[in-house]
């Protein structure tokens, strides 16, 4: 193996705390904290730990958390009711409903009716468009975590040849926008893609998001590229990614390990954009870019 490991969970670490040293200026400068409301409908194993880790983490950056949890039959309306009470509440800078929901709702219409300056999953239509348009808004956790990955681990992205696999709203399409904001020449590559390969074998950089477990191949790769794999697949033995490691880790010049690359990350930049949100909703100025 000669890749460099990127180690997600450290750069996390410390993303958190200087999140939690923000949030105690904010709450000096503006009399409360800033507030997080996370809702989960169900019961979903994987959701619940991810929810509490949340609410933890929340909690840890001195920041405060609403949580509701809702039983798996809750109603639409229901659902939307309390949306639209957290939209009003004064308290609540950030709303994040947590994904997937239970089959019978409206994943789509739970997520139009979150204030977008709320909307720190960054998954409101409104907030894509802004990315999508260089506006202000708020971008999607993963990709913002995987952004600052690369720009850690490469400095400037200007120029460089990416290619993103996977076209989702909340990870892909979001990714590929950043990446081209930061001046990439990118490649948004997916399911139908002819010759995945050679795509790839041109990338300096590599977003692999597909949810498929060791779908991209070493020897794919161009030498020394650097790879951020987003997939998390549970397999017999524990965790994969959607990069195959070893064969990759033997040919990039750096790449994330799952567990502990990107997944951190998203937590992260969950609690760097309530605190966002928290500074634009009282009016307390902040350097966003520094955070
Ligand atoms: N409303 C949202 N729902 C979901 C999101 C999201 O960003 N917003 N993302 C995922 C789940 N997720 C957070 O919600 C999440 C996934 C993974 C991790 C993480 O730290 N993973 C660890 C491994 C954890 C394990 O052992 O299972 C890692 O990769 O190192 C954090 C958050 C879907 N839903």
């Amino acid at each position: 193996m000669t890749a460099q490991i990127i180690d997600g969970k450290a750069f996390a670490a410390a993303l958190r705390a200087r999140v939690g040293g923000v949030a105690t200026a904010f709450e000096t400068a503006s009399g409360r904290k800033a507030g997080l409301a996370v809702v989960l409908v169900g019961e979903d194993p994987a959701s619940a730990v991810y929810v509490r880790s949340k609410g933890k983490a929340t909690l840890a950056a001195n920041m405060a958390s609403f949580e509701h949890k809702l039983p798996a039959d809750t109603a639409q309306a229901d659902l939307i009711a309390l949306v639209d009470r957290l939209n009003a509440d004064p308290a609540v800078d950030g709303i994040l409903v947590q994904l997937p929901l239970p089959a019978h709702l409206d994943e789509q219409a739970v997520l139009l009716r979150i204030n977008p300056n709320k909307d720190v999953d960054g998954f409101h239509p409104v907030n894509a468009g802004r990315l999508a348009t260089g506006l202000p808004g708020f971008v999607p956790c993963t990709p913002l975590g995987c952004l600052m990955l690369l720009q850690d681990q490469l400095g400037d992205l200007s120029g460089k040849e990416a290619v993103v696999i996977g076209r989702s709203n909340i990870v892909g399409k979001p990714m590929a926008a950043l990446l081209t904001a930061a001046s990439c020449t990118v490649t948004l590559a997916h399911s139908r893609t002819r010759d995945l390969a050679a795509h790839v074998s041109r990338a300096d950089i590599v977003v692999a998001a597909v949810g498929r477990a060791g779908f991209v191949k070493g020897e794919w790769l161009k030498p020394g590229a650097t790879v951020i794999d987003v997939g998390i697949n549970r397999v017999e033995g524990g965790l994969v990614g959607d990069v195959e490691f070893d064969s990759a880790a033997c040919v990039a010049g750096a790449i994330t390990p799952v567990p502990g690359g990107v997944g951190p990350m998203t937590i992260a930049c969950l609690l760097r954009n309530t605190l966002v949100a928290a500074h634009r909703n009282a009016g307390v100025e902040l350097d966003e870019a520094a955070l």
